[in-house]
């Protein structure tokens, strides 16, 4: 599952608040039968190795990280793990065929994504292919009401495995898929019991390229329901009533614990669909990113899009994780293909009528 086009090993971060199921999950990766070879990174929490004896044939191929706290900083340990890992040979390829990273529950997954984008000779070795968070469909609504971490995780993904939906009925499910995409309307979601999802539909999905996804699922840039722009289909059902969190409503920055169910809630993270159908002036696009990032980025968590620049065949893509940002021109426009441009950005407290209207002002 080398990532063909560059050679390099491709990442998956795994993220989910405690209890969504990720040891599940780690176990499948680690003992189906898929004829892959893949090396989990676990996250210990100090000096207790819970985690790592919970993953079962730990020995070979689970490595730890235990150097302080997942969520500070870009990880010096990580590092050290992925260059090491890098290292090791098979006969005429990669030791590994895919690396995942478990990060704790509790952990912002931004600083773990990060590191694949800082280390020179992590970026040279492998590929962030996703960050993948894994949802508790039971649970999942009472967390994203009272934890700021627990509504990041879904903002931040790539994808989203919407786990034990054997303890949730139809009506719940879609009231939770509804509340997902409302925080994060890019990620395909993915339903399923014991993490039973297959394994090459997450691993090695290059969910880091926004073009990929929406040609799978054009609906992925549907923005959510009751935004201007929705497009209703099969996706996000017409009877979650009790579920529309408006987008009016005065925030409510502080988020103390609430109860599980019962109150009208506005999520502060929120995603923003952009596009515009006239090409860009390539310099103003470019000083209106890193200004924006310069500014907001503790704010934006995640941001991704193809830009059609005029006068240029190739398309540019770029994504930026907080304040870092990369981008390059990417294959050119096919003859027949709709020239576009279109981003992402999910964030906190975002201002989408200015992120418009800045947007819309870089066309050539
Ligand atoms: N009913 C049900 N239980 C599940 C499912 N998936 C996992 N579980 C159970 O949920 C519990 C938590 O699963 P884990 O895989 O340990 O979750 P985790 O995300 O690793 O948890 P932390 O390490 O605390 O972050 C375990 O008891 C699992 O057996 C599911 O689809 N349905």
């Amino acid at each position: 599952m080398t990532d063909t086009a560059s050679g390099k090993t491709p990442v998956t971060v795994l993220t989910g608040y405690l209890g969504a199921g990720k040891t599940t999950l780690l176990n499948r990766i680690l003992t189906e039968d898929h004829g892959k070879r893949y090396a989990v990174i676990v996250n210990e929490f100090g000096e207790i190795g819970i985690d790592n004896d919970l993953v079962v044939g730990a020995d070979e191929d689970v490595f730890e990280m235990n150097n302080g706290c997942v969520c500070c900083t870009v990880r010096g340990d990580l590092i050290r793990v992925v260059n090491g890992l890098m290292k090791r040979q098979r006969p005429g390829k990669p030791a590994f065929d895919a690396i995942i990273v478990e990060t704790t529950g509790l952990a912002d997954p931004g600083p773990v994504a990060q590191t694949f984008f800082v280390d020179d000779e992590v970026k040279a070795k492998t590929v962030l292919d996703s960050v993948t968070a894994l949802v508790d469909a039971k649970h999942v609504m009472a967390r994203l009401d009272d934890s700021k971490e627990a509504r990041e995780q879904v903002a931040f993904a790539d994808q989203i495995i919407l786990n034990k939906t054997d303890l949730v009925t139809e009506d719940e499910l879609v009231a939770v898929e509804t509340r997902l995409r409302g925080l994060n309307p890019l990620a395909p979601i993915t339903r399923a019991q014991r993490a039973d999802v297959p394994l090459d539909q997450i691993l090695g999905v290059h969910g880091f390229d926004l073009e990929r996804i929406t040609e799978v699922r054009p609906d992925f840039v549907n923005p959510p329901h009751g935004a201007d722009g929705h497009v209703h289909d099969d996706h996000c059902g017409h009877d979650h009533h009790d579920h529309d969190h408006g987008h009016d409503h005065a925030h409510d920055h502080e988020h103390h614990h609430h109860g599980a169910r019962g109150h009208a809630h506005e999520d502060d993270i929120k995603g923003i669909a952009l596009s515009l159908d006239r090409p860009m002036d390539g310099q103003k696009f470019t000083h209106w990113l890193d200004k924006l990032l310069g500014e907001q980025g503790q704010n934006i968590l995640r941001a991704k899009g193809i830009i059609d620049v005029q006068g240029e065949d190739r398309r540019l893509v770029f994504q930026a994780v907080h304040m870092i940002l990369e981008g390059d021109l990417q294959k050119p426009w096919g003859d027949k293909e709709r020239r576009w441009s279109r981003a992402v950005f999910i964030g906190r407290d975002l201002d989408e009528a200015a992120l418009k209207a800045g947007f819309e002002a870089c066309a050539a």
